[in-house]
């Protein structure tokens, strides 16, 4: 596999839960333009991971380094500001605010942002047709291709997704495959916990494989046995 610049770079990150410590020691990396799969089960720690990047949860680790940036002390609105896009598995959208208002809420003041509405409507054309709808009223899918278009207004150049095709129906699965691929081959960077094999094998390069807070296996995308879920995946691998 060719090798690409370093882009996050995590070695013996650990986070707890008020006294509980859920990760042990992990160690990845993302590549510059590279999507990289977090698998494992349900309760892995797959999200805590996450959360532990963007500073939403008690950390440490011996280097936590986004563009050659230590982020380890950073609060979450700094590591964001550095250029980490996070969404969480809940997605987070303002559900009495239209999907106009909602990217407007994304924006960040007086930093003007490559991704104007328009630009958000060519990638999610969906959208487009429902820029006056409140998110609440909106479909998951919909409320997920809207996450995603509200982090890519604050110009990350890693996106984290958290479980993305959950909750999605196909169709809407496809759609968001297709503006992720788009992204890609744009440069964008990507961190994906996913349980949809079809996403994993359509976007991702490598992947990592979690159980009780240790990543157990690394490896590369083709490495992972072809339409398994994650659970299934993981027996495989160990
Ligand atoms: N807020 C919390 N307080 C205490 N423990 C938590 C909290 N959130 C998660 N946990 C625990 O941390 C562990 C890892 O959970 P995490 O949500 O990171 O797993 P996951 O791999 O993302 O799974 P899922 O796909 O179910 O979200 C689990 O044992 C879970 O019960």
């Amino acid at each position: 596999m060719r090798s690409v610049p370093t882009l996050l770079d995590i070695e013996g990150l650990a986070a707890w839960y008020g006294e509980a410590q859920i990760l042990f020691d992990l160690s990845f990396t993302v590549g510059r333009g590279e999507a990289v799969a977090l698998v494992g089960r349900n309760g892995a720690g797959k999200s805590t991971t996450m959360k532990a990047l963007m500073g939403l949860v008690r950390r440490r680790a011996r280097r936590m380094a986004f563009a050659g940036r230590d982020i380890a002390a950073l609060p979450t609105h700094e590591v964001a500001r550095l250029g980490i896009g996070y969404v969480p598995e809940d997605r987070r959208i303002f559900t009495d605010l239209t999907v106009a208002e909602n990217l407007d809420l994304g924006r960040r003041p007086g930093a003007a942002s490559l991704w104007t509405d328009a630009a958000i409507f060519e990638l999610f054309p969906h959208l487009a047709g429902l820029r006056a709808r409140a998110g609440g009223s909106m479909s998951g899918g919909e409320q997920q291709m809207l996450a995603v278009a509200r982090s890519l207004v604050g110009n990350p150049e890693l996106l984290i997704l958290d479980e993305p095709s959950e909750g999605v129906a196909p169709i809407i699965v496809e759609q968001m495959i297709g503006a992720l691929l788009r992204l890609k081959a744009s440069g964008m960077s990507f961190l994906i916990s996913e349980q949809n094999s079809l996403l994993c094998e359509a976007i991702c390069n490598r992947a990592y494989v979690m159980e009780q807070g240790e990543m157990r296996w690394q490896g590369g995308i083709d490495a992972l046995p072809a339409g398994s879920d994650s659970v299934g995946l993981f027996t495989k691998l160990k």
